[in-house]
């Protein structure tokens, strides 16, 4: 086992090594498979979501939704399928722009990192984060504001490129990065992402003979190639076997020191094993949010629990 599965195993005190070999049912989710709230104090707002409603044509998807995304914690949504958390995940990055019929209301901005929050290792400093930037605004630069808020998908979708020039895309698209500069980010990207090791002596090879582990991992590396405060996952490991599984759920563990991380999952023990903070949502609507552990273990809302305990989803 390597150390970080170590150090994180012994936070969660009993993760199995491929955990969907043993994924349990939810009903069997016990108090002790819950691991503790390791943050303390208060959070830094990252995202400030209030009076949100989203629709698609006629049909509300989100309804008067009100949640903050803390600041280099994972957040989880979960819920039964078509109760709208990738709605509100694409949301947060105008991924729904492409959808005709797609438009919401209401406040969603990315909160401004305080001085003293701004970390000083990065890809590249380019950003301005001293400012709130209002989402849904038409005046947006979404181009500038997707390379704060990256996103991973469920599928990985690596470009049919080298795995060097899919790292590289998007610095070259944006940056104004020498040849030596662009080399060090491609390596730092891929050392971010746990993959390095794996690809180094072949970095110039077709990304599609990557294994689907490996695939994702490198979009992993290419959404921090160009730098973001806000990684959002939507489903990242729900086409992934349980030892690619594992090392995601690491390389998530290992970044949240870095960014804001809201990762969409059906698997009640990923939630339980990767986040700080779980918003459960039924219907479009956010039922109830809060520490993970107290979602897990002492949820206020009887809907809530019913979830979580497998009686229904
Ligand atoms: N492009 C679209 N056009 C029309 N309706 C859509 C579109 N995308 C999603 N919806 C609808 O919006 C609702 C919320 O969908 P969404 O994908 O956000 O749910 P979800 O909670 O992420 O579901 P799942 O867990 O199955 O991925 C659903 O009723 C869905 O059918």
């Amino acid at each position: 086992m390597d150390t970080t599965s170590e150090r994180r195993d012994t936070r969660l005190g009993l993760l199995p090594e491929n955990p969907l070999e043993t994924e349990p049912t939810p009903s069997r989710i016990t108090l002790s498979s819950v691991r503790d709230t390791e943050h303390e104090g208060p959070a830094v707002p990252c995202v400030e979501i209030a009076n949100f409603n989203a629709w698609y044509g006629d049909f509300q998807a989100i309804h008067d939704l009100s949640l903050i995304i803390p600041h280099n914690r994972v957040t989880a949504f979960i819920g039964p399928s078509g109760c709208g958390k990738s709605t509100l995940l694409k949301w947060i990055n105008r991924m729904n722009d492409v959808v005709p019929s797609a438009r919401a209301e209401g406040k969603l901005i990315l909160k401004a990192i305080p001085a003293e929050e701004q970390g000083e290792e990065s890809a590249s400093n380019h950003r301005d984060q001293s400012v709130d930037t209002d989402v849904l605004a038409h005046s947006t630069d979404v181009v500038a504001m997707r390379r704060r808020v990256g996103i991973v998908f469920q599928k990985p979708n690596p470009f049919p490129k080298s795995i060097y020039q899919n790292v590289a895309f998007g610095p070259r698209l944006h940056l104004n990065t020498s040849r030596q500069d662009l080399d060090e980010l491609v390596e730092w990207s891929l050392r971010k992402a746990a993959l390095w090791d794996e690809v180094k002596d072949r970095l110039h090879q077709s990304a599609l003979g990557l294994s689907g582990g490996q695939q994702q991992r490198l979009c992993i590396a290419r959404a921090i190639a160009v730098g973001p405060e806000v990684l959002l996952m939507d489903e990242p490991c729900s086409a992934l076997d349980p030892a690619s599984t594992d090392r995601i759920e690491n390389l998530i563990y290992e970044l949240r020191e870095q960014y804001t991380i809201v990762i969409v999952t059906h698997s009640m023990q990923q939630a339980s094993r990767v986040s700080d903070q779980t918003a459960f949502f039924f219907q479009g609507k956010l039922i109830e949010s809060g520490t993970t552990e107290q979602i897990f273990t002492t949820p206020k809302n009887s809907q809530t629990e019913d979830y979580v305990t497998g009686k229904f989803g």
